[in-house]
């Protein structure tokens, strides 16, 4: 082809039409992917999971399940098989799972790449050695003494630096939306990595359940997001503030549990006792040899200043990755924690904390309520009080799934996010490709 030929011949190709247009385009795509190497043939992938052999599989999550496999190249990975309620196009499929490729951080469990076979949607991970979160702080309680104070300030500053770059320093904005404990893999030295990001775009909206709008996952997700959808990179901080606390007191964030003394949740008790100067109450007993004072109290104010009722009032991540940086000293005075069922209330504060440098002065408040206002119906089919509890099954399948919206890094960085008026139903702010 003539170079002018070749010209027009680009300049036509997305005025073609008809089928053979399309798998064009899913050729073209599948060469660029194989190019990046992050296409994985389907045949690799049985090969290397043992044709999906039971005892490969790593558990079953809410898009599918996983297994473990080895890469002919000594590379051993983990294949998360999606559920196939994920009705995504091919083409779609490929085009986010490339970029999601792109997303690497050492705090994020990276993602080797994809594959598409037949109806069947594949994502290739690098495998991470030791056990989530969850397991060895709630799961196997026996365990929770292995995870001494270093450790788990450890993995406090990785997520931290994560979720910072999932936020503001990747390519595109990624709200998580699912920060939890069983989110968090350890590798084999023990650090964090922040799995599941990135569903948002392989699960789009219009294809989840109707009465599942709100996704995440009990006792995490911030008030706001749970009675009015409201989504913002703050909804991730206030997991995280969540996982803090978790990792702290080694309790979960549950009604159920019973242990929090005149309290409703961790939260409540974590902010009653430090309004009361003993915060280090709430510190697993298990800690008692190993924790240095000064950095269990400042994780407990950060927490609770991440998990407060008003999102404008919550730090950033990037604020959050320095005050851990530095020595302990003065922090801001956390408010009241958000409770689900909260009311939304806009309230004019007088002082606004450093960390909230360009949100406006008018600041949305949460009245601590279980009132509510009857907008739980944006949310999910959940009540505030089984999500509270911890009782509702908002995040037990895959039909959960997933919501985000738009926003621009520099509104995310500096906390001044309009990310929750808005809503983008494919999950996602443009990338570019
Ligand atoms: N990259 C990985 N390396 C090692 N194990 C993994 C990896 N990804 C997932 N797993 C394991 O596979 C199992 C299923 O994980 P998945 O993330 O799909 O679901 P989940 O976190 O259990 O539930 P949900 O989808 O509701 O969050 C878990 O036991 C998890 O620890």
């Amino acid at each position: 082809m003539t170079k002018s030929k070749s010209m027009l011949h680009n300049l036509m190709r997305p005025f073609r039409f008809g089928s053979s247009r399309d798998s064009q385009g899913e050729d073209d795509l599948e060469q660029i992917a194989a190019n990046e190497k992050k296409f994985f043939r389907f045949e690799t992938l049985v090969e290397a999971t043992n044709n999906f052999h039971p005892t490969n599989k790593l558990g079953q999550g809410g898009f599918g399940p996983v297994f473990k496999g080895k890469l002919k190249d000594g590379r051993v990975i983990a294949v998360k098989k999606l559920s196939q309620y994920s009705k995504q196009g091919k083409k779609e499929f490929m085009t986010e799972a490339k970029l999601l490729a792109r997303v690497q951080h050492r705090n994020v469990v990276n993602l080797l790449g994809y594959c598409v076979h037949g109806s069947e949607k594949l994502l290739v991970y690098e495998y991470v050695t030791n056990e989530s979160l969850d397991k060895l702080l709630f799961t196997e309680a026996s365990r929770r003494g292995e995870l001494d104070w270093k450790m788990r300030y450890g993995i406090i500053c990785g997520v931290a630096r994560g979720l910072q770059y999932l936020h503001v320093d990747s390519h595109n904005v990624i709200i998580h939306r699912d920060i939890k404990a069983g989110n968090v893999l350890l590798d084999d030295k023990w650090v964090p990595k922040i799995a599941d990001f990135g569903m948002a775009r392989l699960f789009p909206e219009d294809q989840t359940h109707v009465n599942t709008r709100v996704s995440g996952t009990n006792g995490y997700m911030a008030p706001e997001y749970v009675m009015h959808g409201h989504l913002s990179a703050k909804a991730d901080v206030f997991s995280f503030g969540v996982l803090v606390l978790e990792l702290i007191s080694g309790q979960r964030n549950s009604l159920s549990s019973g242990l929090f003394p005149d309290a409703e949740n961790l939260l409540d008790w974590a902010y009653k006792l430090y309004k009361k100067g003993r915060s280090m109450e709430i510190m697993d007993p298990t800690l008692a040899s190993s924790a240095d004072p000064d950095q269990v109290t400042m994780c407990i104010q950060i927490g609770l200043l991440c998990t407060q009722g008003d999102p404008h009032l919550r730090p950033t991540m990037p604020h959050v990755v320095l005050t851990l940086s530095r020595r302990p000293g003065t922090l801001e005075e956390p408010t009241r924690p958000g409770m689900p069922g909260s009311r939304y209330r806009r309230t004019r504060r007088t002082s606004v904390s450093s960390s909230n440098a360009g949100t406006s002065g008018a600041s949305d408040s949460y009245a601590s309520t279980t009132n509510t206002t009857g907008t739980i119906t944006a949310a999910a089919t959940a009540t505030a009080n089984e999500i509270a509890s911890g009782s509702s099954s908002v995040s037990q399948g895959y039909v959960t799934r997933r919501k985000t919206i738009t926003a621009t890094e520099n509104e995310i960085a500096s906390g001044s996010s309009s990310v929750s008026q808005g809503y983008d139903t494919r999950g996602k702010r443009p990338m570019e490709g």
